[in-house]
């Protein structure tokens, strides 16, 4: 596989407290590629640095060859980087629909077509179209959070702690999801969590935050076996 998104050295942190410590990584092309990691070991702060919201005070972030460390949110999106934040922020007032449309916003011209074909993979979304944003469960709302990132069409997704606040019986929901989405469209995924059950269900690779940096890749036999990879990173599911 062809490498999407090479991150060299990346460092970034909030004012002068460094948090990102140099992460290095490499996402290939239709990989989905899990970081796990405890509460404030930095995956917020990874992403949002990978999107551009946070400047990067050292290393490199290359997509597809190209040097896009210090471009601003807008272009990564427009360079195709999908974006789903931790805590899901659609918007409250809007119905699910315009919510969707929102996800075209910055397109030159709104395509229905694009967001009917998102819609095909949400058939939960489409018996709620109608429904205020704000008025969905939590799991509702990031099914909505992954489809209005769809409507961008990005090439590869950063998704932060999806399971965050959400009900078992819809976080398998949003696993299958996922899982037809790699089918249908072959889209690359950064996904960083801190339930191992969920990133072992859809990772092909899994690495290893701690304090800002990558401190360990599981091997895949250890990615079969979730009792272990909990032993081995001293955390359980
Ligand atoms: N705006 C901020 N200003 C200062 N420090 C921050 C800010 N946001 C986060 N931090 C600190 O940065 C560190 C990493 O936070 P980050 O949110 O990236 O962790 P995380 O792994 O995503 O954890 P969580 O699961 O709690 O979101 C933490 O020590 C946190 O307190």
């Amino acid at each position: 596989m062809t490498a999407l998104l090479e991150v060299q050295g990346l460092k970034s942190g909030y004012g002068r407290i460094p948090i990102l410590m140099g992460v290095d990584f490499t996402l290939s092309a239709g990989e989905f590629l899990g970081i796990l990691g405890h509460n404030g070991m930095g995956k917020t702060t990874l992403i949002r640095t990978l999107m551009g919201y946070l400047p990067a005070t050292g290393g490199r972030i290359v997509l597809d060859g190209r040097d896009v460390t210090a471009a601003k949110p807008a272009a990564k999106a427009a360079a195709g980087i999908g974006y789903v934040p931790q805590g899901r922020q659609i918007f409250p007032d809007l119905s699910v629909y315009e919510n969707l449309r929102m996800g075209q916003a910055g397109k030159r011209r709104e395509s229905r077509e694009v967001i009917d074909r998102v819609l095909t993979m949400f058939p939960r979304l489409t018996r709620l179209l109608d429904r205020r944003g704000g008025a969905l469960s939590g799991g509702e709302q990031q099914l909505l959070a992954l489809a209005r990132c769809l409507c961008t069409e990005p090439r590869m997704i950063l998704l932060d702690e999806p399971t965050e606040g959400i009900q078992p019986n819809i976080l398998d929901e949003i696993v299958e999801t996922l899982h037809e989405l790699r089918r249908q469209t072959g889209i690359a995924m950064i996904l960083v969590e801190q339930n191992l059950e969920f990133l072992t269900a859809l990772s092909d690779r899994l690495l290893i935050i701690q304090k800002g940096v990558i401190t360990d890749e599981v091997s895949p036999e250890l990615m079969a076996d979730p009792e272990r990879i909990a032993d081995f990173v001293g955390m359980h599911a």
